[in-house]
């Protein structure tokens, strides 16, 4: 089934987030589209699941996504701006867009990327921005570790 819209393509990542949040995990899904619409592959923030910080969101989506020549034709969708880390996954692999569901609780390298030319929708998402909000009052610990602070 194609998702072309990106609001839909969107609920594909909350639905991960919203199973991370429930697992109880760093609630941040994403998920990688071909500009045609195929799902690819979907992931999430799996932390806490797996014990590895290098289980973000975006990079669980690229690396169920598995092989590709490149990705020029795909779109990242992710409930949270990427961080610096999943920036340089972007900005390596130039995927065709980024779909943003929240950059209001975190920027990461958003503001970066664009003057490097990378196109990013921000979708201002009501139901990521309050999935982290809550999260990051309630968790702060785990949030930090998440992106490296302290
Ligand atoms: N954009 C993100 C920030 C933090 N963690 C994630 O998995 N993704």
């Amino acid at each position: 089934m194609a998702i072309l819209n990106p609001s839909e393509m969107l609920s594909v990542a909350l639905e991960q987030a919203l199973i991370g949040n429930e697992e109880g995990g760093v609630p941040v899904g994403g998920a990688v589209f071909h500009v045609d619409g195929t799902l690819l592959g979907a992931g999430r923030n799996r932390l806490v699941q797996e014990g590895n910080g290098s289980l973000h969101g975006e990079t669980d989506a690229f690396r169920a996504a598995g092989r590709r020549p490149h990705w020029h034709d795909t779109i990242l969708v992710t409930t949270l701006a990427p961080c610096w880390y999943c920036s340089g996954l972007i900005y390596q692999f130039r995927f065709r867009q980024i779909i943003v569901g929240d950059s209001v609780n975190a920027q990461g390298g958003t503001k970066w990327l664009r003057e490097q030319g990378i196109d990013i929708l921000d979708l201002h998402s009501q139901e990521c921005i309050d999935l982290i909000a809550e999260f990051q009052q309630r968790r702060p610990d785990l949030w930090n570790e998440c992106i490296g602070e302290v």
